[in-house]
């Protein structure tokens, strides 16, 4: 009442004034908030401007250095460190089960959502487990190692692609390797899924299907743009998502790319092919055991149509830049270091392979396969979740539902108390791997929500590298960088837009 009356007196300027104080009074008094004792995690280490606001790690995501960002916080503040406002960042081991794994680990953060496509939540960006697990039920046995062998002629067709390019290319003097480990990947597991394979055509020439002109008139992956443009999702990905949408449509007018528009296109053509193709099949046949693609599994689970087409847009995207930079990478250090490549190939000419899965068991290829995965980072940052109701207790400190928690690649991948020496290449060290570094990589995440295809991208890995080992096709090659440089946010990106090794000619 008072207040009313109060209010009342004054002139309606006067009124006006103290309704348009209103929001920074609020602003004030939780930035007071955030900075007294009584906050929940006001007693972690960090810096001052991360207790008030998130803005420096949206800063550093969009400019592409969140990965050094934060390692430059643990260097000073230590193993916990406050990174956001309710974000804290771990380099411990022990956080890995509690965190990813136990009773199936704290579910994605919100951010994920920003990762959904055409409106639809896809597998990858659900923090819903429940609404997750049912589609994930639908497409899992597809990535089981009994099944991948079983249909492995996609595989081992895009690998004979993949080495009779890399063969043309040394014939011309330098390869670009990223771009022929993206087309080899994205060939593998579309046709391997959907039983068409991306840039495969009965009307046209297939090259010309796959390869658009880039910027540099080089022929290029013409899903790369449209995947470029995915996996820079993770720029803006601490937004909330109106803002995202409308930081990603600022972003697009100030910095236009055309080819997006041209990849786009290709690729969802391409995907209304396969999309078509299983609704046709799923017509044809009544037998729904016969439905074998990833389409088929998900439309027969009762997803739509378009959440179908959305799903199977997820897949290209999460497949063709994360085992493109993999097996780039891991071709590049093997021309970094001749010694590995030599002992390498000793071990893959005297070996005798019965059958594919004798591959997995050359120890020292395991080692190579395992610290390239280990260096790459093709998710360099954190993989955050949330805590939920109750909170979670650990290490003597209290975590406060919602408060977002993660461990992340860079930080575990090159910490010196797990990996001695970490920065070196060194696949010998996997000879006697103790447990905390088998439990610390984390290239394919951890627990539940790891990637469906860890089995398969390592399959891939494993024998692609025996492949190439065994023809010595990189005889005589050399780097032409002397290291990759990554923008790193969520997904890597590689600087120049290549990873080239050359054959000099003497
Ligand atoms: C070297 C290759 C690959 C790497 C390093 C990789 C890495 C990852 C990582 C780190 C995650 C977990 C992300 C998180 O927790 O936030 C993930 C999830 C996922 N990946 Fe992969 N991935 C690879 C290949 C693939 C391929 C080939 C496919 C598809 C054919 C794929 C599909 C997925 C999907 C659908 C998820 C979401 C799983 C879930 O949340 O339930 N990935 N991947």
């Amino acid at each position: 009442m008072a207040i009313q009356q109060l209010l009342g007196d004054l002139s309606w300027p006067a009124n006006l004034g103290i309704f348009a104080c209103i929001p920074f009074i609020y602003v004030a008094c939780k930035i007071l908030y955030r900075l007294s004792s009584l906050h929940p995690l006001a007693g972690i280490p960090g810096p001052l401007i991360a207790r008030i606001t998130d803005l420096p790690l949206v800063w550093h995501a969009y400019i592409g250095d969140e990965a050094q960002y934060v390692h430059d916080l643990h260097l000073k503040y230590g193993p916990v460190v406050r990174i956001g406002t309710e974000s804290v960042d771990f380099i411990d081991p022990g956080v890995i089960h509690p965190i990813y794994s136990h009773k199936g680990g704290f579910p994605k953060a919100k951010y994920y959502y920003n990762f959904d496509i055409d409106g639809h939540a896809t597998i990858f960006s659900l923090t819903d487990p429940a609404a997750r697990g049912a589609r994930a039920k639908a497409i899992l046995p597809m990535f089981s190692i009994a099944n991948i062998r079983k249909g492995s002629k996609p595989f081992t067709d895009s690998t004979e692609r993949f080495l009779a390019g890399l063969r043309e290319r040394r014939a011309s003097g330098s390869a670009n390797v990223l771009e022929c480990a993206r087309q080899m990947s994205i060939e593998a597991v579309t046709e391997y899924l959907f039983g068409i394979r991306y840039g495969s055509s009965s009307d046209a020439n297939d090259s010309e299907v796959q390869l658009a002109k880039g910027t540099t008139g080089k022929p290029k992956l013409s899903a790369s743009a449209v995947v470029d443009n995915f996996i820079s999702t993770g720029r803006l990905w601490y937004l909330p998502p109106w803002l995202y949408d409308l930081a990603d449509r600022l972003d697009a007018l100030i910095f236009p790319n055309p080819s997006i528009k041209v990849s786009t296109d290709i690729v969802n053509e391409y995907v209304d092919r396969v999309l078509a193709a299983a609704q046709a099949e799923s017509e044809r046949t009544k037998d729904k055991s016969a439905w074998n693609t990833y389409p088929c599994r998900l439309l027969l689970a009762g997803f739509s149509p378009s959440e179908v087409h959305a799903q199977c847009k997820d897949v290209i995207f999460a497949a063709t830049d994360t085992i493109g930079l993999t097996l780039g990478t891991l071709v590049f250090l093997l021309v970094k270091h001749p010694d590995v490549y030599d002992t390498l190939r000793a071990e893959v000419s005297s070996a005798t392979i019965a059958k594919s899965e004798d591959i997995q068991q050359l120890p020292y290829l395991g080692g190579v396969v395992r610290e390239a995965v280990r260096l790459t980072g093709a998710n360099p940052c954190r993989l955050p979740r949330e805590v939920t109701a109750g909170g979670w207790q650990y290490g003597g400190r209290f975590y406060p539902a919602g408060t977002v928690v993660s461990a992340s690649l860079t930080e575990m991948h090159y910490s010196e108390d797990i990996y001695a020496d970490a920065h070196a290449f060194k696949p010998e060290r996997w000879a006697n791997a103790t447990d905390e570094m088998n439990k610390c990589i984390m290239a394919f995440g951890l627990g539940a929500r790891q990637c469906v295809a860890r089995a398969m991208s390592l399959w891939e890995l494993f024998n692609i590298t025996y492949d190439l080992v065994r023809e010595d096709t990189l005889k005589g090659s050399r780097v032409a960088q002397d290291h990759i440089e990554l923008y790193t946010t969520f997904n890597s990106k590689v600087k120049s837009g290549a990873i080239d090794i050359v054959w000099p000619r003497d």
